[in-house]
């Protein structure tokens, strides 16, 4: 176990490797400290305790806020970089790896006591604690930013039972978040997480992939590019589609449960491998999800099926499967498998996505939103993808005055 010291160096160490990495963040870094645009906010943090984190925290410090942060996963926080967060001035941390439920939403009271002007979640666990259970500090709040896919449908549910109070920003909505988080992100990391726990080889395997979105289409393309054949499961008629026409054969779970070797699962959705799939899969198969929460994988109904259940390598549980005695392999416990058991994204894709987060909370604090679930404005998109191409030193052509008028002209035909 290292001291306090080494936790220290080390988190610094990561969050300078991260800061190194990610300079549109950098660039947004540099305005906020010339000119405050945050002096005085008080902002309360849900998100994953990491190092690409940590750099947007010091961003919005840097622009004059006060920040309390925890983690939006029981598995993801690295205490390392907490350490190191929570040593900075005007920065609070009270994230904790493999923290219990109770110490989970203890640290999200914790969080909440700053009696924040702006929230930033991933998941909404901090809105939905402000809505049940800690209403006293609702009026103060002006908006709040989500970083996730379902963190953003459940907070449209709540739009959609006039429930939600307040404004949101619904970030994962940039496109210069889910085009290159959720897709390359994920796509890339989640590998990352399997490879590195399991360290066995993808080629010539069955890969199944619950769910083609935005996620599940990054974890089929890396698949396929390392070898493996890919085997999707929808239940959307047109997700299922495109799986088959980028070359992935489709059918139901129950179907892929027999045929695959690692399945990963990226719906958000629950029990998308469930009871009635367990028995039907082959002895040793791997199983994880990159997806939302724990819930997408049955855990307790494996449970239910199985005789035994032991820990055969960091981060990989084997069930014994009564009867059968076939082995069933599930990876970071059924949670997030490039976070609980990897460093998430790449830290050149958190720059976009947490440039999106830095110039969204100015634009909650500059701008009066009304309660309910807002868009990041184009503008704050086209700005980020310029500063990425820029850093990458990509150039882009630019439309010509005829061009332009050609483009709105609709007349103009053979
Ligand atoms: N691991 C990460 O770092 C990471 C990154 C981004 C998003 N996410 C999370 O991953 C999940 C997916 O995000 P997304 O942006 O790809 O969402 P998305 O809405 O684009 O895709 C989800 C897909 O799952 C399908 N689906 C739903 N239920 C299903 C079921 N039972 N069986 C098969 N398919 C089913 C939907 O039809 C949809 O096509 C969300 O929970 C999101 O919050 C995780
Ligand atoms: N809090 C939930 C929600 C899913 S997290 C999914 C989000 O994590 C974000 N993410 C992925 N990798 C990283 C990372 O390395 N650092 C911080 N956030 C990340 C990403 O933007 C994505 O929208 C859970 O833990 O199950």
């Amino acid at each position: 176990m290292l001291s306090n010291k080494e936790l220290l160096e080390s988190g610094t160490q990561k969050m300078e490797w991260a800061k190194n990495h990610m300079p549109v963040l950098e660039q947004i870094r540099q305005e906020f400290a010339a000119k405050k645009p945050l002096k005085g906010k008080k902002i309360a943090m849900a998100l994953h305790v990491e190092a690409k984190t940590a750099v947007l925290v010091e961003t919005l410090a840097a622009g004059g806020a006060t920040v309390a942060i925890t983690g939006c996963n029981p598995l993801s926080t690295q205490d390392d970089v907490a350490q190191a967060l929570g040593n900075l001035p005007g920065i609070s941390c009270f994230a904790k790896y493999d923290c219990s439920t109770s110490e989970y939403y203890e640290a999200i009271d914790q969080v909440l006591d700053i009696a924040p002007d702006i929230t930033i979640d991933d998941g909404a666990d901090l809105i939905f604690k402000l809505h049940k259970e800690r209403r006293d500090l609702l009026p103060k709040i002006v908006g709040g930013c989500e970083e996730t896919t379902t963190g953003i449908h459940r907070l449209l549910a709540m739009e959609k039972e006039g429930a939600l109070e307040m404004a949101v920003l619904a970030v994962n909505d940039a496109q210069t978040k889910f085009l290159f988080d959720n897709r390359y992100g994920t796509g890339q990391s989640a590998w990352d997480g399997i490879m590195r726990t399991t360290n066995l080889l993808v080629a010539g395997k069955t890969v199944v992939v619950g769910g083609y979105g935005w996620c599940g289409r990054g974890i089929a393309m890396r698949a396929a590019g390392l070898g493996a054949e890919v085997v999707v499961t929808e239940i959307n008629p047109v997700r299922a589609l495109e799986a088959r026409m980028d070359g992935c054969r489709v059918m139901p779970m129950a179907d892929a449960a027999k045929i695959g070797d690692i399945f990963v699962t990226t719906t958000g959705n629950c029990d998308v491998i469930s009871g009635a799939h367990f028995p039907l899969m082959k002895s040793g198969a791997i199983l994880a999800n990159a997806g939302h929460f724990n819930v997408e994988i049955d855990l307790p109904g494996l449970e239910k099926l199985s005789s035994g259940v032991k820990t055969v390598r960091k981060n990989i549980r084997e069930y014994t499967l009564n009867g059968s005695g076939k082995k069933i392999n599930v990876l970071a416990e059924g949670r997030l498998v490039n976070l609980a058991a990897g460093d998430g994204h790449p830290a050149e894709v958190m720059d976009m996505s947490f440039a999106n987060q830095a110039l969204g909370v100015r634009y909650i604090a500059e701008n009066k939103l009304k309660h309910g679930v807002h868009k990041v404005p184009a503008e704050i998109d086209e700005r980020i993808a310029l500063l990425k191409l820029r850093s990458m030193d990509v150039e882009i052509d630019r439309l010509s005055d005829k061009q332009k008028c050609y483009t709105d002209d609709w007349e103009a035909g053979t």
